[in-house]
């Protein structure tokens, strides 16, 4: 391990055998063996990590795709099947709900014990209880057995321990998302002011506008691999591409699925997005703009049976997926009419009063009933030039004065 590293994952493999239970069938053939049968499942195949000191670093991907294991190994609480896990550091986690957590013992008995597995005394834990019990919000219950705590309470009184015991290493995973919204903000804020400290953290989210706002690098697993680590404006969007990708085999299994009028209008699609602004008469699939400009978007659609009841929108995007805007026809209050063969069509953007930067048109077509038919995203690039006056997704024009008659203190 080099001096700034405090994680470091070597070729790190996790496989679980999976035992599944036999069919009757099976059952009768096989009598006397065992009513299971077993399949090797390898949560994590050849990962290679290395976290530096005070990074803070967003674990991502689908459902499954390896995130709290990689976690839970980190936490010393899975071993690896092959690789290595090396630390530096003391580490304080709050994995998996109630982990750490002897359910028969009271709350402020498991605080003593969770701080001593920390590696704290108890004269420290002295010092440092009633901060816990006034950061978690629960001191009434603080003398209940923790089996009776509502999954809300588990957490609040695990990351009051974890974040003030003094770690190097805080692990977090999604359990913060069942505390309520004051109790997520104030983790937030604390998280915030670890960074600040210089301390590393690693935490599992599906929030990607939280990694996007928080952590300074994003680690995206698939199927147990890493298929992109780097800062969340490069590693993001790699995610979300993928989400989409996903997202459109899912649109294209229901169509292969759909009958009657679904199944007919199966066979539209969006072929482009391109824009026209102020400054560029000819169409592109990209346009440069300042605040204000006004926008049309072209959307060509080709639909091989008569597509009728239908419904058509677009959307602007940052780089990372979040959606600044969107409208549709329905939402317009037009009807469409029916189409055979391919249609052009018109959104005029009058003042787009975004701020600087770069976003995505995405274009959508819908049935009426609500079914998905396709969505083109990225479909055009649109970059926003500022004056520099100011930052963020929208722009608004802005005046300063010092009021008159305000008393100066
Ligand atoms: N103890 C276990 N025994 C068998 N399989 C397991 C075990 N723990 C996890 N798995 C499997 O490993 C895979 C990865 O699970 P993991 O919980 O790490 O995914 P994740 O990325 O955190 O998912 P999610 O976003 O749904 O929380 C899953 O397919 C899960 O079923």
């Amino acid at each position: 391990m080099s001096t700034t590293e405090v994680i470091r994952i070597d070729n790190l493999s996790k496989r679980f055998v999976i035992r599944k239970e036999k069919s009757l069938k099976e059952r009768v053939v096989n009598f006397g063996r065992s009513n299971l049968h077993k399949d090797d499942f390898w949560a994590l195949s050849d990962v290679n990590v290395s976290i530096r000191s005070g990074e803070t670093v967003g674990l991502v991907g689908p459902n499954g795709s390896g995130k709290s294991t990689l976690l839970k190994m980190i936490g010393g609480i899975l071993q690896p099947t092959s690789g290595t896990v090396q630390l530096r550091g003391r580490l304080a986690a709050l994995l998996e709900l109630g982990a750490g957590f002897h359910p028969d013992l009271t709350g402020r008995e498991n605080v003593y014990l969770n701080a001593s597995i920390l590696g704290i005394s108890r004269q420290q834990t002295d010092r440092y209880f009633d901060a816990i019990v006034d950061f978690s919000g629960i001191e009434q219950f603080i003398d209940t057995q923790v089996k009776f705590y509502s999954s809300g309470m588990y957490v609040r009184l695990a990351f009051a321990v974890a974040v003030h015991v003094d770690p190097d290493i805080l692990l977090v995973d999604e359990v913060l998302a069942v505390g309520d919204e004051p109790f997520q903000r104030k983790c937030l804020e604390r998280v915030r002011q670890f960074q600040h400290e210089g301390r590393t953290i690693v935490l599992v989210t599906h929030s990607l506008d939280q990694v996007a706002d928080f952590c300074d690098r994003a680690i995206v697993l698939e199927k147990g691999r890493v298929v992109a680590d780097d800062v969340p404006r490069v590693a993001l969007p790699i995610l979300r591409r993928d989400f989409e990708a996903t997202r459109q085999e899912d649109v294209d299994r229901a169509q292969e699925r759909a009958v009657g009028p679904d199944a007919v209008a199966a066979r539209a699609r969006i072929d482009s997005v391109t824009l026209t602004s102020g400054q560029q008469a000819v169409a592109s699939e990209s346009a440069t703009i300042t605040p204000g400009d006004a926008v049309t978007a072209h959307v060509q659609v080709t639909a091989e049976e008569p597509l009728e009841d239908w419904v058509l929108g677009i959307g602007v995007d940052t780089p990372l997926g979040t959606s600044v805007f969107g409208t549709n026809t329905k939402f317009l209050d037009v009807r469409m009419p029916r189409l055979v063969g391919t249609g052009s069509y018109a959104f005029k953007l009058d003042d787009v009063a975004l701020g600087e930067g770069a976003y995505n048109v995405h274009a959508a077509l819908a049935l009426t009933s609500g079914t998905e038919l396709h969505r083109l995203t990225p479909g055009a690039g649109l970059t926003v030039v500022g004056d520099g006056t100011s930052q963020g997704h929208v722009h608004i024009n802005t005046a300063f004065e010092i009021d008159e008659g305000v008393p100066l203190s």
